[in-house]
Parts: structure tokens; C-alpha cells; sequence
């Protein structure tokens, strides 16, 4: 339904405007140390970036003050705040362009309200927003982005929270920086990460192997005696690596079936079919409607739901040589 527009942004930061980088956070980093990230999969060769933490901290920074410039009104009601690292600058720039002591923030986990918290502005728990209100924007980071603006999510352990939040929002913004931007997922991202109840571990992991994951994983933590990683619902994540997913238009060019029958999947039927397991919470594919879709299903056909999509209307990258470039969905 959405493919891509590329616009060049012409936006610089400062380098003496960095954080001190050994301070990030991610989402779960106050209880457990961060999965390794960018492994490049065994499946899907990839060159790992070689730029600095800094030149990646400064494009964090410059797509986030430009997704906030674009998408934050200081007239909206609620606001979601998704998790990870690259939120905290989103977080910088609304403190920056907010005086507005009525707007309240939506986090998505523990990690993502400590960040609302510490920059004073005022959070409100996604289950007491009054069941008929939508968010009018969520800004959230991700691990890997396609051209259909399909995300991968998760790789901080968050993402069924960050997914509540996102299809409550009436337009889904997402920032990142350039190791993310990518033709396909599972290019450079090497797996996707699912929620499971704990107890239904092995039948995941051999139903995901029978999907075609080919080595999917239990995620643990650097401590082996901390044992696996929970989540903020206190659940479980695995990480299952797939080839790289096939987007809609590729069905449609005939480039596979995206069913798995050819041992390709597309994007959204493998979401689908990860969701469909006993004992998953959740996926960390964001894929589907976004918001402004999902409206349109409710004016035009009469849908009866609050629920909106779950697909970003815009993502933001930051690039390695300070520009910042927006993929924004069709029309
Ligand atoms: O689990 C974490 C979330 O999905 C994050 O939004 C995602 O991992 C991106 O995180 P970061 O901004 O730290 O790269």
C-alpha cells in the first residue's frame, strides 16, 4: 500500500552537541546489557558499518530534530514515546519545541517513561488513555526499515508495547539512523525478534524452524546466570534469522510465492504467520495499515474500531554525512 519518497533534508548537528555516548540507553538496558546488534546474518552478507559511534549518535540526533520540526504540534492532547536510543533525542527535540505542560507522553515500556520522566514532561500510562482517544503522532526508532516502510523491531526487547502504542496513534513516525535504511528487511538486521510466553519456548523455536527460520534463538542475557532476557511483561524473546523478506511489490513481480511454500516469505504473510503461534505475544514486524489507511477504512467502510495501523507514515534517517533523508508512504 505505501512505497517510498525519497527527499534529501539538508540538515547538519554539531558535533559538540553530542552526548556523552556511554550513556545511551536502550530499552532494556537498566535490568539487562543489549543483544549484539548488526551481526551481519550468516544468510545475508552485508558490509557492518564502519563509521563511528559519534558520526551514528549525530544522525540519531539530526533525524530526530527534523521528525519532530515535521510531526510534533505543541497544541496535540497525547503523544506516544517509543524505546531505544534514538528516542531519547526525539524526547530532546519535543522538550526544545514543547512548553505545553498539558500534553501527556505515552511510553512504551520502562525504559521509554524514565526518558519522559527525566526530561519533565508529563507521562500517562497507555491503559488510562480513555478507550476512545487516538495518540495524534508516536515517534519511535527501529532496526531495520524496507522500501515499503515495513520495520523490524524489537532488538531492545521492546516492541509489544511499542505496537499498542503505535496502532493507537493516528499517524506513526519513526526515526533512525542510516545502518537501518534498506531495500528489504533482514538485509543487514540479521533476525526478527518475538515476544513468547516462556512456557511455550520449544514448540515456538521448532514451529519457527519449520517456517524456515534456520537457526532461531533463545535471547540471553551477557550474564549466563541471569538466564533468558525478560521483557517488561516479563516474557521471553527469540530471535529468529529468515532470508531477506520479499516486500509486496516482489510478489506482484513474481520474484517468489512469499508464502515460505518457496522458501520466501513476504513481509506482511510472514508476520502473519509468526503471530498465528501459540505462545507468541507478539512479532516484531511492523507491517500492514498505518494510520492514515486505517482512518480510511473507518470513514469510507465504516470499520467500528480505535485501532489504527501500525506502519510508519514517515521514517526519518539520519545519514553518516549529516543530511538527513524521509521515506514517507504514497498517498
Ligand atoms: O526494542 C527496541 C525498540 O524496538 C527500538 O525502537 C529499536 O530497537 C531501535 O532502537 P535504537 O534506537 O536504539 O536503535
Amino acid at each position: 500500500m505505501a512505497s517510498s519518497l525519497l527527499m534529501r533534508l539538508s540538515l547538519r548537528t554539531s558535533s559538540n552537541q553530542l552526548p556523552n555516548i556511554t550513556q545511551r540507553t536502550r530499552c532494556i538496558s537498566q535490568r539487562l546489557p543489549a543483544p549484539s546488534s548488526f551481526a551481519p546474518s550468516p544468510a545475508t552478507p552485508a558490509t557492518p558499518p564502519t563509521m563511528s559511534d559519534t558520526t551514528i549518535e549525530a544522525a540519531k540526533r539530526a533525524a530526530a530534530q527534523q521528525a519532530v520540526r515535521d510531526h510534533f504540534d505543541p497544541t496535540a492532547s497525547n503523544v506516544g514515546i517509543g524505546s531505544g536510543t534514538t528516542i531519547v533525542y526525539v524526547v530532546e527535540a519535543i522538550k526544545e519545541a514543547s512548553t505545553n505542560p498539558a500534553i501527556r507522553f505515552v511510553p512504551t515500556g520502562y525504559q521509554s517513561r524514565q526518558v519522559i520522566i527525566k526530561a519533565g514532561l508529563t507521562p500517562i500510562a497507555f491503559d488510562s488513555l480513555p478507550e476512545d482517544t487516538l495518540l495524534d503522532v508516536a515517534f519511535d526508532g527501529a532496526d531495520e526499515v524496507d522500501l515499503e516502510l515495513n520495520c523490524i523491531k524489537g532488538g531492545g526487547a521492546c516492541l509489544f508495547q511499542e505496537k499498542l502504542v503505535a496502532e493507537r496513534a493516528r499517524k506513526f513516525v519513526c526515526v533512525a539512523d542510516y545502518r537501518k535504511k534498506q531495500d528489504r528487511l533482514l538485509t543487514f538486521w540479521p533476525t526478527i525478534p518475538i515476544e513468547v510466553a516462556p512456557l511455550s519456548v520449544p514448540t515456538v523455536l521448532r514451529s519457527l524452524r519449520t517456517l524456515g527460520s534456520t537457526n532461531p534463538k533463545l535471547r540471553t542475557t551477557l550474564l549466563e546466570k541471569s538466564g533468558p532476557l525478560k521483557t517488561d511483561q516479563d516474557f521471553f524473546i527469540i530471535d529468529a534469522p529468515f532470508k531477506s523478506l520479499l516486500i509486496a511489490d516482489d510478489v506482484k513481480a513474481g520474484k517468489g510465492k512469499g508464502d515460505g511454500s518457496d522458501g520466501t516469505w513476504e513481509v506482511n504473510r510472514l508476520s502473519e504467520a509468526i503471530k498465528a503461534l501459540t505462545g507468541v505475544l507478539e512479532v516484531g514486524i511492523f507491517s500492514g495499515l498505518n494510520g492514515p489507511d486505517a482512518e480510511a477504512l473507518r470513514s469510507t467502510d465504516g470499520v467500528r474500531t480505535v485501532t489504527s495501523g501500525q506502519k510508519p507514515v514517515a521514517v526519518y534517517f539520519g545519514m553518516a554525512d549529516g543530511q538527513v533523508e524521509l521515506r514517507t508512504a504514497k498517498q
